[in-house]
This record gives C-alpha cells, structure tokens and sequence, in this order.
C-alpha cells in the first residue's frame, strides 16, 4: 500500500465553522472550501451598509463571490469597486475606453491569446498587488471560458509541518517582465522600459481574516530569495503543483452580464481558452492592495 493511499482520510479537510445566517443577501455555495454565488443584490441600485458588509463578509468566507444578471454601466462597475478601495490601474493591460482604471478582457477567434490562461494571482509583481479584481463578463462563447478559482488558505495549510517550517520566514521576488513584454501588442500597447517587480513572502497573513496563505504563482514568481537556483525551481515546482489540486479548486461556469469578485491576496485564478472560435469579453476593476506581509 503506497504511502499516497487515503488511509489516512483525505488529504485537506475543510472546516467551516458556525456562521450566521445573512439578513440582506442570498449566499450559495459553490464548493465547501472556495466560491460562492450571491442572489438578491442588483449592483445598478444603490447598496446599504448591511448589504455592503455582508458582501466583505462573503467574500472574507468564500475568497469569490458571483453575480448573475447584473446590467451595470462601467461607471457603475468602477463605483462599485472604489467602494471596496481606491482603484489599481495595470501595468500593462488595456483599458477599454477612458478610464485606465477599467481594464479590456478580450478574446476572439483572432487573438494570439487570452487574458489569464494560466494560475496566477493579478500583479503579484506590484509592491503593493491589488485585493481583489471585479470582472464582468457581457458576452460569453456558448459553452466553455470557465474561470477557475484556488483557495491559497486551504493550500498553506495542507502542508506539512515540516514544509511549512521550511517555508516560514522566506521571500520570493516576483517579476513583470517575462510576463507583461510584448504581451499586448496586439491591442496596440507599447512595452514600458520596465516592468514592476518585487520581493514578497512565500507565505502572507490576511490583513482581514488573519489566516495564512501561500502566496507564490507561476504568472509572476520567479525564484525564493537566499537559497540555490535549483533548489528553488525544484521548491516553486512542487509548490505550484501543490496549490494547483483540484481539492482546492471551484470552478465557475460564466452566463451573460455575470461578475466574478476575487480576493487577490488568498486566491489564484485560470481562465480556460477552450471556446476558439468563438468571442468572450469584459471588463476588470481592480482595487488596490496592501504590500503583503
Ligand atoms: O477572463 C477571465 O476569466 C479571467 C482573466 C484574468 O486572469 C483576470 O481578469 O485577471
Ligand atoms: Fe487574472
């Protein structure tokens, strides 16, 4: 019997713990450890404190939440996301009309790519990377261009005691530059002479829950700081590997006018481009983070 068998029960489990019940809102869940979907808000209207509370807090518990069947102008998009903080505007992306704050998300049968195909956390690169980006997607393929989403709680904590001692105290530098060069050129973006980069924990405490999350993805995180080439390739590997299990995982299946609210600091995300040849695009808010500690 290999040591992999699930003798042992399995391999993450999730404790949830006693929650009141919400007065203002409906939260469904997706999945027990990530995710959930919110009824009975319309983001047009205007929210009272009691509801915008209870979103922080379904997001605090849920790291995204959902929307469904939202018609908001991208005036309405940017107000909804300065009520969470002030704006994060990209290094790189384009943005769709004035506003440099309100990012373009595009793909179509023509495009050399498309935003997000692989795990990642938005500009980790930044010193201070944003807490959390509000994506709304207007127009969908007919099937595919799911997002997936990670829980980097579930992740941290997973691992053993003695990786988790090995990892305390350790930095990684996380880079732009590999990632952002050349990559919208075809939206006609000029490359900057230098991309953002900066040295972060491997492992960060939430400034609202407290709780600890792996913080390393393979879009930005080049090598751990203060420890040999191939050891840290051969780390970042398994890490990645790691927070990539499916055990930590939802996935979210996109309709029309739908909004996906992540927590950058305790979550990654993939969007899947498996719907060529068909047009998916959007718009991203994205709000300013703290420098992760
Ligand atoms: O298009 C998506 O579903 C997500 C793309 C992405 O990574 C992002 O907007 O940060
Ligand atoms: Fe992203």
């Amino acid at each position: 019997m290999s040591s992999l068998s699930s003798k042992q029960g399995p391999r993450y489990r999730h404790v949830a713990g006693e929650t009141e019940p919400y007065e203002t809102i409906g939260v469904e869940k997706l999945t027990p450890i990530i995710g959930a979907e919110i009824s009975g808000v319309d983001l047009a209207g205007s929210l009272s404190n009691r509801t915008m509370d209870e979103i922080h807090r379904a997001l605090a518990e849920n790291l995204v939440i959902f929307f469904r069947d939202q018609h908001i102008t991208p005036a309405q998009h940017l107000a909804f996301g300065r009520k969470f903080g002030d704006l994060h505007i990209h290094p790189a992306a384009p943005h769709e009309g004035d506003d440099a704050a309100l990012m373009k998300i595009y793909a179509d049968k023509d495009s050399p790519r498309a935003n997000g195909e692989g795990w990642h956390t938005d500009v980790s690169c930044d010193e201070e990377p944003p807490m959390g980006s509000i994506l709304y997607i207007k127009q969908c393929p007919p099937r595919g261009g799911d997002t997936l989403f990670a829980n980097m709680y579930a992740a941290y904590e997973s691992l053993s005691d003695r990786m988790k001692a090995y990892l305390d105290g350790l930095t990684a530098l996380h880079d732009g530059e590999q990632t952002y060069r050349g990559l919208y050129a075809n939206y006609g973006v000029a490359d900057r002479p230098q991309y953002p980069r900066a040295e972060h924990p491997v492992v960060r405490t939430h400034p609202v829950t407290g709780k600890k999350a792996l913080y390393v993805n393979r879009g930005f995180t080049r090598f751990l700081i203060g420890v040999p080439r191939d050891e840290s390739d051969a780390m970042l590997a398994y890490l990645y590997q790691h927070a990539e299990n499916p055990l930590f995982q939802c996935r979210f299946r996109w309709t029309e006018n739908a909004i996906a609210f992540w927590d950058n600091r305790c979550a990654q995300h993939r969007a899947m481009w498996d719907y060529w040849p068909h047009t998916r695009s959007g718009t991203r808010v994205t709000v300013k983070g703290e420098r992760p500690v």
